[in-house]
């Protein structure tokens, strides 16, 4: 019997700005995983504080917070048997210069001048991350547990 997981995967500004939307769904889809929320947000302060709770004493923290703010972000939800481990794989590396060629942040990460890694997207890294990470950007989506 598969389980149905849910994972939260989020466009961070230079994804949009860069026109990369459409193509990272596509990507997901390719997968056949299923879209089960799909938003343009602008990201508050206090929702990225809530999601980055882990990165706060990281001396890049207030670059992280301005990156994630410098645009709109698609938050999406995508649901799937293993989903997390799978579209964290897609994601490839955090720093978009050690990702393998063929993810995401190798194939449209930028360079990141600033003293934050501007690496296209988020996503989920456990399935209890995801499950709070939902609550964030999505307060009043009833998924099936
Ligand atoms: N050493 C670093 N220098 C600059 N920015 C960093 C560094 N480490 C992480 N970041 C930024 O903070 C974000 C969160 O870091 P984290 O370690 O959770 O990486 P991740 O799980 O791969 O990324 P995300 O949580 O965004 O999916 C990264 O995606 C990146 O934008």
């Amino acid at each position: 019997m598969f389980k149905t997981e849910y994972t939260l995967v989020l466009i961070k500004p230079d994804g949009i700005q860069s026109h990369h939307l459409g193509e990272i769904i596509t990507r997901i889809e390719r997968k056949n995983y299923q879209i089960a929320a799909l938003e343009m947000i602008k990201a508050s302060e206090d929702q990225l504080r809530r999601h980055y709770s882990d990165k706060v004493d990281q001396s890049f923290f207030p670059e992280l917070i301005h990156y994630m703010q410098e645009g709109p972000i698609a938050g999406i939800v995508v649901a799937g048997t293993n989903v997390v481990k799978e579209i964290r794989k897609m994601a490839g590396a955090t720093n978009p210069g050690d990702a393998t060629v063929g993810t995401i942040r190798a194939d449209f990460g930028r360079e990141w001048p600033d003293g934050v890694m501007r690496n296209v997207v988020h996503t989920s890294d456990s399935v209890a991350n995801a499950q709070r990470e939902i609550q964030i950007w999505f307060p009043e989506l009833n998924l099936p547990k």
